[in-house]
């Protein structure tokens, strides 16, 4: 039986009044991927700013590790594995690679074991360690954010469009590592999306959100998946 790292019950979340995530309940154990897929506006990168505690709970809770999770305490949660890869503003622009590396890490043991590691992922990293990583390209600077969360040996990886403006080649690779990392290290992954190809080559279950209620659902491998999502979808 694998171990239950997330779960979300009848969550509520949103901003100041106004409710974005409705009643949403969801279960991650060790290993799993899970998708959660919806067109703009829909709530997904709320949903994951809500499970890091960046915005209040309007009700219902968030469980990590059988814990009950309190909002506004994102440090923490970092602290006991959990990775988020925020789908803006991720990369400090200003600072070289090396730094916006060592922001994941403790530690010089962990910044040489954390760069052994992604430097397998995405061998550009150790070679471009000085240049300012807003003078990366778009898709260097995902594959930064990537090897940034993974650098932390997340127990649970909460990733917001990682594909969103990347060539096919890159997002192939990126699917890869996240299918690898899985493997290796039995990471729980919830990855927010509106590319359904590369989620259904990634996850193993998807979810769709819709108005902030989560929708169908299903494994990524089931028959008509595709066609089920994209009808769902209206695309
Ligand atoms: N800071 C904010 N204050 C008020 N409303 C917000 C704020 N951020 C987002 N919203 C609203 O919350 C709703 C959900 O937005 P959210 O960014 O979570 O959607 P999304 O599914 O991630 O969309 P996209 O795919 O375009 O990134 C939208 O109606 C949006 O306008």
């Amino acid at each position: 039986m694998t171990k239950e790292v997330l779960r979300l019950d009848g969550l509520r979340c949103g901003y100041g009044q106004a409710t974005v995530i409705r009643e949403v309940s969801l279960s991650i154990h060790s290993g799993e991927i899970i998708s959660i897929l919806g067109k703009n506006g829909m709530g997904k990168s709320t949903l994951l700013m809500c499970i890091m505690g960046f915005l209040p709970r309007q009700s219902g809770h968030v469980f990590y590790n059988g814990t009950l999770l309190e909002a506004g305490n994102a440090h923490l949660q970092a602290e006991q594995g959990m990775a988020y890869a925020q789908q803006e503003k991720a990369v400090f622009q200003d600072l070289s690679v090396e730094d916006n590396l060592r922001i994941a890490v403790a530690n010089k043991k962990q910044f040489s074991d954390g760069l052994a590691r992604i430097a397998e992922y995405f061998p550009f990293i150790p070679k471009r360690l000085n240049q300012k990583a807003g003078t990366l390209s778009g898709g260097e600077q995902k594959m930064l954010i990537l090897g940034r969360a993974l650098m932390m040996r997340p127990k649970l990886l909460l990733l917001d469009e990682i594909s969103e403006g990347l060539q096919p080649s890159v997002i192939e690779r990126i699917s890869l590592v996240l299918q690898t990392e899985r493997k290796a290290s039995s990471v729980a992954m919830l990855i927010v999306e509106q590319n359904v190809s590369f989620a259904l080559k990634t996850a193993d279950r998807y979810v769709l959100l819709e108005r902030g209620e989560l929708g169908a659902s299903g494994g990524t491998q089931d028959s008509g998946a595709k066609e089920k999502i994209l009808t769902e979808l209206g695309v």
